[in-house]
């Protein structure tokens, strides 16, 4: 018999092998009986799985997290009622940093006001004097979060010849010696930085993080880039910072709220790049992303460790 799986609707190319030994049930459409029978949750989307919900399913063997970062998910909740929470790290590595560069060259070289210039009947000939950017090589850029991603962002950010700062719960020895990364505290880093980068896990610590204050310490001509998580970043100062040119731009992967409201005033600033959350959206990333979530799911209802379990 097939183990009844709670989850989001989970794309075709995830289906068969999900389907050799699960019976899906989606969150939305799944009645009481599937969340009594559920032997295990495929957070696949940001669904909040917390108490209550984990008390709905006195199957539950296993949660496995299609991704790493795992805010939505109430760990503490689950380790009280001994459940194992599984997710992927490392394979989202490189397809994450490949997009902190994307950011930081479109926010950088203005692509996006470039782009929608080039189409616009306003380009009627060469013009050496529009839409100057910043150059990056040879820049400095202060990585918070120096843990698996924030190391790839420092390899490509090596081709580039730029200087690395970098500031993490603790020091990384090896991302020193490795990349020449110098340690500083965030606000040396926020005041020496010409690129900010965000890739730090969402904890206590780091809600907030960046707010007016830090913001001010920036450089006028720095730019933020968020690849975190919407929450490490007060979004109101980063509107005001933006908006009064206190610093140049921000290259956003993640916002809080997540999606802004059509309304939000940050949406009209053309000093803004924003990528509706696709860190790790490549094709190739996905699809081990996929596996890995299915070898934790799969070994939490063998009831074996998981391969990559959250502690
Ligand atoms: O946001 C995506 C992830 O946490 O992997």
């Amino acid at each position: 018999m097939k183990d009844i799986i709670l989850t989001d609707p989970l794309p075709k190319f995830f289906l068969p092998p999900a389907q050799v030994r699960c019976e899906l049930r989606y969150f939305d459409s799944a009645t009481d009986a599937d969340f009594a029978a559920a032997r295990g949750i495929l957070a696949y989307g940001h669904v909040r799985i917390d108490a209550p919900m984990m008390d709905r399913c006195p199957q539950l063997r296993v949660i496995s997290n299609h991704g790493v970062g795992v805010d939505h998910i109430d760990l503490q909740a689950a380790a009280a009622r001994g459940i194992p929470v599984g997710n992927t790290p490392g394979c989202v590595d490189a397809a994450t940093a490949d997009l902190t560069i994307a950011l930081m060259l479109a926010t950088a070289r203005r692509l996006v006001v470039s782009d929608a210039f080039a189409r616009s009947a306003e380009f009627t000939q060469y013009n050496p004097a529009i839409l100057i950017g910043q150059e990056v090589t040879g820049s400095t850029l202060g990585i918070v979060g120096m843990g698996r991603i924030g190391c790839e962002v420092a390899r490509r950010a090596k081709a580039f010849q730029m200087r690395l700062l970098y500031h993490n719960r603790s020091r990384r020895p090896e991302a020193e010696a490795e990349f020449g990364a110098e340690y500083r505290s965030l606000d040396d880093l926020l005041q020496e930085s010409d690129f900010v980068s965000l890739n730090c896990p969402l904890t206590a610590e780091t809600t907030g993080l960046i707010g007016a204050a830090e913001l001010g310490k920036m450089k006028p001509t720095g730019i933020l880039l968020n690849l975190a998580r919407g929450q490490v970043v007060v979004t109101q100062a980063l509107y005001e910072a933006l908006r009064d040119e206190k610093i140049q731009a921000a290259g956003l992967d993640v916002t809080d709220p997540e999606p802004l409201p059509r309304d939000h005033p940050l949406l009209q600033l053309s000093n803004v790049i924003i990528t509706p959350h696709l860190g790790s959206a490549t094709g190739r990333t996905r699809h081990t992303m996929m596996q890995r979530t299915l070898e934790n799911l799969f070994a939490g209802l063998d009831g074996k460790p998981l391969p990559n379990e959250v502690k």
